[in-house]
């Protein structure tokens, strides 16, 4: 046989080859599939890569809600995921008698160790346990751009926090170059994905990926090794909050303890949970407000007439700001700052989820380079987007309006609102414990800041929280007007 037949025929093989896999693929994933009685857009239901496109480009919080609109509380976002809306969901994935693992192919491994985020279930309890309890108590034209302000207070506050020493973002007026790095980071997540979420083509794709995010990666690793020097050993720190704290609890409970190599991955996890998410809330407070003049002129009153110096306004007495903890509840269902669903994947034997059965694993047929195909297992993985599910119309009434009064339950109408369909902080054991240090740092800058300054928004910012969002949002600059009051 000549070369030119060959190489003829190897093709027509190929093609056949790929044919089969697509049609057999398309077949099974539809119309075989243990979820196809789930609904879904056909393409999401066949295959993966409308979910990889949405996610890649920042639009996936956008794509999912638009699925739920179309198709109702489940719906069917890739062959082997489904997305939830309602109440029980956010109970029956999360809740903690759940057993849910998380999906690592969303989330992130760092080499050495892991952080209290992607540990696994035993090291996560002990993590968690030496963590615990987060302390609670405890530009131009006279414009600025206050999602850089909050960013530089929170990272310095967590930082101080974590390290006994702010990083210096106040002062310098600029970002710390690991604030930076921890931005370009969580952008590549998207990125770092797809290898995970196609195993067969893993050995093609994971190159090219590592080649397209080197920028960011290897900027985050230099940082990381000139960053690490500065964690403090214990009694370096002259004001020891988080060291002294873990410290402490391994000192009286022996089962929690940070181990050596566990320090580096929970700071960095902890200076992005703690810092990055809390300063969005009130990027997005500070927003709502100014786009809501009746919003803003009551949180105003209400905390001038409550305190005669901003002295005054101390952890302890936000309690008697009642409008103010609604406004921040309200951000934090229209702009939660963690807005895509947190996968997980459905435990042995299948699960019960809003009163529905969920297999486990389903058998399908995966392309194998060089040998053909193989006989696979892939896990059901399953979520609750936070903003798709909190701007639903099915748990919300006008779920795209800015109303802090419903948290008051003012107007009545409002009573019907199924409140525990908003969970931007996730529940259960592996649900956020920094909430309450989360609404008190916010409280607290807020209305400071309301009390001491008249606060006037640039023209031109009303569609500010029209952002993308990666694993958290693609935030703009939002400037503001802050004039020292009468
Ligand atoms: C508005 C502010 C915040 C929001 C919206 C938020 C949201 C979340 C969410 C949704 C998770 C679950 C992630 C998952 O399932 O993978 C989480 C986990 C976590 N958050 Fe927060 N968070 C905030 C502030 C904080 C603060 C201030 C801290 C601490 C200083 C913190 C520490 C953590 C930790 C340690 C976890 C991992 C818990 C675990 O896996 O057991 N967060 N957060």
């Amino acid at each position: 046989m000549s070369p030119a037949v060959f190489i003829g025929h190897a093709a027509q093989i190929s093609l056949l080859a790929i044919l089969f896999y697509a049609g057999w693929t398309i077949t099974c994933n539809r119309y075989l599939h243990p979820l196809s009685s789930y609904p879904g857009p056909l393409l999401s239901t066949i295959s993966r890569i409308p979910y990889i496109i949405a996610y890649t480009q920042g639009r996936l919080h956008l794509y999912v809600r638009t699925l739920h609109d179309l198709y109702g509380d489940v719906v069917r976002i890739a062959p082997d995921e489904l997305s939830y809306r309602d109440e029980q969901a956010w109970k029956d994935i999360y809740g903690r008698s759940s057993n849910f693992a998380k999906d690592m192919r969303f989330y992130q491994l760092s080499k050495k160790a892991a952080s209290v985020a992607v540990a696994p279930k035993v090291i996560h309890r002990r993590q968690k346990k030496a963590i615990l309890p987060v302390r609670g108590e405890g530009e131009g034209d006279g414009y600025v751009d206050l999602t850089k302000w909050f960013n530089y207070v929170i990272f310095d506050f967590m930082a101080h926090e974590l390290f006994g020493k702010p990083l210096g973002c106040l002062e310098e007026a600029s970002y710390h170059p690991w604030v930076e790095v921890l931005f370009g980071t969580v952008k590549a997540w998207a990125f770092l994905a797809i290898p995970k979420f196609f195993p067969s083509a893993a050995m093609l794709l994971k190159p090219l990926v590592l080649f397209l995010c080197r920028d960011s990666l290897g900027h985050r690793d230099t940082k990381y090794r000139a960053l690490s020097v500065h964690i403090p050993e214990g009694n370096e720190q002259k004001e020891p909050v988080f060291m002294a704290h873990v410290q402490n609890s391994s000192r009286n409970d022996p089962e929690s303890v940070l181990l050596p190599d566990e320090m580096l991955p929970n700071y960095s996890f902890l200076m992005m949970a703690g810092s990055e998410t809390t300063a969005t809330l009130l990027s997005g407070c500070t927003f709502y407000l100014l786009k809501h003049p009746h919003s803003y002129q009551r949180l105003t009153a209400e905390v001038r007439q409550r305190f005669s110096a901003p002295t005054e306004i101390i952890l302890s007495s936000l309690a008697a700001l009642p409008y103010l903890h609604s406004v921040i509840t309200e951000t934090l269902r229209l702009y939660p700052p963690v807005p895509l669903g947190m996968p997980r994947t459905v435990p042995a034997g299948g699960a019960m989820i809003s009163g529905r059965y969920v297999p486990e694993k389903v058998l399908h047929i995966a392309p194998v380079p060089f040998i053909g195909y193989k006989l696979t297992y892939s896990q059901t993985t399953v979520a609750v987007p936070s903003w798709a599910s909190s701007r639903s119309p099915s748990n919300f009434s006008s779920p795209d309006q800015f109303i802090p009064e419903r948290w008051l339950n003012d107007p009545p109408c409002m009573n019907n609102d199924k409140k525990a369909a908003m969970q931007p902080f996730s529940l259960g054991l592996r649900g956020c414990p920094g909430k309450s240090m989360a609404y008190m740092e916010a409280g607290l800058i807020l209305a400071r800041i309301l009390w001491s300054f008249d606060l006037q928004v640039a023209p031109g910012f009303h569609g500010w929280d029209n952002q993308r969002a990666f694993l958290i949002w693609e935030k703009g600059p939002l400037l503001v007007r802050l004039t020292p009051r009468d």
